[in-house]
This record gives C-alpha cells, sequence and structure tokens, in this order.
C-alpha cells in the first residue's frame, strides 16, 4: 500500500494483508510514554494523600494503580480509534498500528472496551465509587469529548480537554481517602495550566501536519507568534502556580527551591520561543515540559516525606 492511498484510506489493506499484531503493537494504541507520566501524577496524589506519611496500604495502592493504567491505556486507545483519519495524514502519527494496519479496528474496540471494564470494575469494587466515577469522567472527557468533539472544534481543545489530563492526582488522592481535597484540586491546576504549554510548542513544530489534517490547533488558527505569546503568558501562570503548594502549607522548603529551579528554568524557554527564531526551541520547550512535570511531582514526594516547614509553627 502506498504512503498516499494510506493518507487517504487507512486500513484499506485485506484481511490477509495484514500482518498478525504482536504485544508491541497492542501498547503502541495505549500511549505508553503519555500514561507513565500520567500515573506518576496519580501515584503522587496516593502518597500525598497518607498523612501522616506513610505507605499507602497495599490493598489500596495496587487496584488503583491497575485500575487508573488501565483507564488512561483504554482512553488513549479510543483516541487512535477515532482519530484515524487525522492520525494517517500526519507524520508524526502515521505509523501508528490502526493507521499501518497492523491492528483492525475491530480488535482495537475490544481491546480497549475490555481494558475500560477491567478498570471501572476494579476501580468500583476494590478501591471506591467516587474513584471509579471520577475515572469515568476523565476517560469520557478525553476519549471522547476531547477526540471526538473539542480537537476538531476549537483551538482551545487542549485547554478545556486539558481538565481530563489534569485529573489524575485528584484520582489518586480521591482512592486513598475518598474524598476530594483542596490540595489535590491543586495539583490538578498545577497539570491544567502546563498543558497549554506542553503541547502549543510541539504543536508550533507540527503547524504544517496540523493544518494539513485541518485539526484548529492554535498555530495554525491564530498564527505561530500568537502561540508562542500564548506559551510565555500560561508559562507565567504555571510559575506563579507551582508555588501555591509551599503558599498554602502543604509543601516545605524542599518542594519550594525545586518549584522554583524548575518554572525559571521552563519560563527561560518560553522567553526565548517567544524572541528567537531558533528552529530547535518549541521541541526543546515541549521536551523540558515532560522533563519538568515529572521532576516537580518527584520533589512534591520527596518534600512530603522529608518535610521542612518554616511557615508553619
Ligand atoms: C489535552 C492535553 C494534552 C495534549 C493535547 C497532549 C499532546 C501531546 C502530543 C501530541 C504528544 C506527542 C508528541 C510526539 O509524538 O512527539 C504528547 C506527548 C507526551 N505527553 Fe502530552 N498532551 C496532553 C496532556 C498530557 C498530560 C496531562 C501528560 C502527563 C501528565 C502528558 C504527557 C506526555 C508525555 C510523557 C509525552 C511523551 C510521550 C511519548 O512521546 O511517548 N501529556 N502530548
Ligand atoms: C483519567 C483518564 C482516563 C484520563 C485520560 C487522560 C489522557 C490519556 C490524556 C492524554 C492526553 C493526550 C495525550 C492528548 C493528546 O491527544 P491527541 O489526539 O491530540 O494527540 P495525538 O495526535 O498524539 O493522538
Amino acid at each position: 500500500m502506498s504512503a498516499n492511498n494510506k493518507a487517504i484510506s487507512p486500513n484499506q489493506s485485506d484481511h490477509q494483508d495484514r500482518p498478525a499484531p504482536g504485544w508491541r503493537d497492542y501498547l503502541a494504541l495505549t500511549k505508553p510514554g503519555v500514561v507513565m507520566l500520567l500515573m506518576v501524577t496519580a501515584v503522587a496524589g496516593m502518597f500525598l494523600a497518607t498523612d501522616p506519611p506513610g505507605m499507602v496500604p497495599l490493598d489500596i495502592f495496587i487496584p488503583a494503580f491497575v485500575g487508573l493504567s488501565l483507564a488512561m491505556m483504554a482512553s488513549a486507545a479510543i483516541n487512535q480509534i477515532m482519530d484515524q483519519k487525522i492520525d494517517a495524514i500526519m507524520k508524526r502519527t502515521e505509523k501508528r498500528p490502526l493507521v499501518a494496519g497492523v491492528i483492525s479496528p475491530k480488535a482495537a474496540v475490544a481491546f480497549a472496551v475490555a481494558l475500560a471494564l477491567a478498570s471501572m470494575a476494579m476501580l468500583y469494587f476494590l478501591v471506591n465509587p467516587l474513584t471509579a466515577g471520577l475515572t469515568l469522567f476523565g476517560f469520557v472527557g478525553y476519549a471522547f469529548i476531547y477526540t471526538l468533539y473539542l480537537k476538531r472544534a476549537t483551538p482551545q481543545n487542549i485547554v478545556i480537554g486539558g481538565i481530563a489530563g489534569a485529573i489524575p492526582p485528584l484520582l489518586g488522592w480521591a482512592a486513598v481517602t475518598n474524598s476530594l481535597d483542596p490540595y489535590a484540586w491543586l495539583l490538578v491546576l498545577i497539570i491544567f495550566v502546563w498543558t497549554p504549554p506542553h503541547f502549543w510548542a510541539l504543536a508550533i513544530h507540527r503547524a504544517d501536519e496540523y493544518a494539513k489534517a485541518d485539526v484548529p490547533m492554535l498555530p495554525v488558527t491564530h498564527g505561530i507568534p500568537f502561540t508562542r505569546e500564548s506559551v510565555l503568558y500560561y508559562t507565567i501562570l504555571l510559575f506563579i502556580c507551582s508555588l501555591l503548594p509551599y503558599l498554602t502549607g502543604m509543601s516545605g522548603l524542599i518542594y519550594l527551591v525545586s518549584a522554583v529551579i524548575l518554572s525559571g528554568i521552563f519560563l527561560i524557554h518560553a522567553v526565548r520561543l517567544r524572541f528567537s527564531q531558533d528552529p530547535k526551541l518549541p521541541m526543546k520547550t515541549f521536551g523540558y515540559s515532560i522533563v519538568y512535570l515529572f521532576v516537580l511531582f518527584t520533589a512534591l514526594l520527596v518534600d512530603h516525606y522529608i518535610p521542612l516547614h518554616p511557615l508553619q509553627p
């Protein structure tokens, strides 16, 4: 099958043409890199909810970890099932297993449904209904509302859709306490504000592909200079939001120092992205966004177990 044909209509190959899918193909359907970082934030939520600091009871930790991972993987698989036409047009996504015809749409649907059902059963019966309900909200938000509607409708798609990607710390927290803690919402806020610079940095680099696929991402609808400016504004906001765990007494000095350094470096990336035309900067900023979130949440965890709280009596 030529690349051209593939771009027009994915999955054209007959059944006989399709090579047998392996576990790696199914794994690729679940966006494992993204799920791993989402799970770092969910696990941080679980440990931060454990007060006084200790171990999360294993009878909660294991089903919550597996259940949340499966829900995220299922929603990523549904995203790829719904997005086959767009994914076939963009270089970055043209080798995905559904587009390449390695996995059939039927098999992908069966796989996603099995993961989603297993996840919901595990969270509902072994963790708590609150966590199951909130996870369902995130699942529907990403797999259907973002993918089927927002992504195709408005350049604010990733800002609104970012709510689904931001809730994992709340899910982790709810798994442990069966409640919605204001501190957990603070972590949601940080990821929510982090998402636009994370994604728009990449979208600047891939603006032509999004235009070709007719996806109204910000650089396509409002231009690259406006997107660079928007990344800078959100990064300033992120700097401020990243201080809130310290200012509200949730975290101590270890976190504060980490947040200032990490957010400062993010800000330097965003300022350079705004004022320099260096073609490497967008992907450098995107790559740094991932390091940023990983290290920030690690710092929250370390801080929780080695607390230095000079603000408190
Ligand atoms: C609506 C919200 C989001 C959008 C639109 C978005 C978009 C993207 C895109 C398009 C990529 C692919 C980059 C590539 O193939 O080179 C990506 C990669 C990534 N995203 Fe996001 N993202 C969002 C939210 C999140 C969240 C909430 C997290 C984690 C907390 C996250 C973590 C990652 C990671 C770790 C990668 C690299 C994974 C890999 O390449 O395997 N993203 N993101
Ligand atoms: C609680 C729960 C189940 C939450 C689900 C959260 C989740 C999996 C968020 C992922 C966000 C993401 C990678 C969006 C990119 O989709 P895209 O279609 O714009 O990117 P693509 O072009 O790489 O497919």
